[in-house]
């Protein structure tokens, strides 16, 4: 702290030297600058704060200038002009000062105009410096660490992102893969129609629908005639090409929402949902007669028999497929032929 000065003295130098004593109390270091001289006098608690001898350095605002270290220069400079330019109504900085040992200290700044001229122009300039090099240190270590923490979380985010995405990715695949995995479960391999196993779901389905709503769904069973003389006379190929151009043949001219399923063999079946016994007789005649006709390259005439019955509610399913089958058993002693049950 500044000593107290009590030579006898005029009321403005009692003035100056009240202000720079009380300021001694709350500061590390007084500057007391003229403008118009461009003199500084700093006090002796401000060298001692930097490691210098009291009036050592030279006293004009250079020194000043000269200390501080080059990185904090440009955003004090900027904070003093705008004060000193009445751009700003306060000046009160933080920055380093080096001290005579090459170290810098952290120092706050804060000065205000204290004496004008006639004209308002200030003239005189006083101010004081604090040491809050811990404060300062410990709050930059404070701000690295929050800084480092903000990357770990920023980057803990992207992980989490990246994971969250790579399993919606992989769940996707899966799912996809168990789509086709059903699908590929659901379809006869040769006709590429659905397979027995597909072929009972949707009939289960359907045989329930009928028993809530009662509405009308007929079965067709039909079944290739003499078929073990193609595969004897041309080779089991030709008879899988027969068994391929069949399936293509009747799925052509069946409704999106019919199953068409290959029951086992050379024997195919068909769920017409809300189709009446006579419009899947009538529909059995138009197959029949299309097997007949179609272009399948055989030394005989290639003819099939069918079965035909409407689902009745009530009726268990097993006992409707097997009036189904006995009615194919019928129509097969005949061949080329329909037979409704
Ligand atoms: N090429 C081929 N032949 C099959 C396939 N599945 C069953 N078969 C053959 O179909 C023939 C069925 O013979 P059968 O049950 O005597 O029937 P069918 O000769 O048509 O005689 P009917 O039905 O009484 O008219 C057998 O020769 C089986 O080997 C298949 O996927 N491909």
């Amino acid at each position: 702290m500044e000593e107290l000065d009590v030579t006898p003295c005029t009321e403005a130098d009692t003035s100056a030297r009240t202000l720079r004593y009380a300021l001694s109390i709350v500061s590390d270091g007084i500057w007391d600058w003229d403008i118009r001289s461009n003199h500084v006098t700093r006090s002796p608690s401000w060298y001692v704060m930097l490691g210098y001898d009291p009036d050592s350095l030279p006293e004009n605002v250079a020194t000043w200038h000269e200390i501080i270290h080059p990185e904090d220069f440009g955003r004090v400079m900027f904070a003093f002009d705008a004060y000193v330019q009445g751009r700003s109504g306060v000046y009160r900085e933080e920055y380093r000062c080096r001290c005579l040992d090459g170290n810098y200290l952290w120092v706050s700044d804060h000065g205000r105009f204290f004496e004008f001229d006639d004209d308002g122009k200030p003239t005189r300039m006083i101010g004081a410096h604090r040491n809050v090099h811990e404060r300062k240190l410990a709050e930059l270590a404070l701000q690295e660490k929050n800084h480092e923490l903000h990357q770990l979380n920023l980057s803990l985010e992207l992980l989490v992102q990246t994971r969250t995405e790579a399993l919606r990715e992989a769940n996707q695949a899966l799912a996809e893969q168990a789509a086709v995995a059903l699908r590929l479960s659901e379809i006869d391999p040769l006709t590429q129609i659905a397979n027995r196993r597909r072929f009972e779901h949707q009939l289960h389905a359907e045989w329930q629908r009928l028993q809530r709503h009662g509405h009308g769904c007929s079965l067709m069973m039909f079944d290739l005639d003499h078929f073990k003389r193609i595969n004897d006379s041309l080779g089991h190929q030709a008879g899988d090409r027969v068994l391929v151009a069949v399936a293509e043949v009747v799925r052509r001219r069946l409704r999106e929402e019919d199953c068409f399923a290959r029951w086992g063999g050379e024997e195919f079946i068909v769920l017409l949902p809300e189709t009446a016994c006579e419009a899947a007789r009538e529909l059995a005649e138009r197959l029949r007669l299309s097997l007949r006709r179609a272009d399948i390259s055989l030394p005989t005439q290639l003819t099939a028999s069918f079965s035909v019955t409407a689902m009745r509610p009530g009726e268990d399913l097993m006992v409707m497929l097997r009036r189904l089958d006995d009615g194919l058993y019928r129509a097969k002693r005949q061949r080329d032929c329909i037979v409704t049950c």
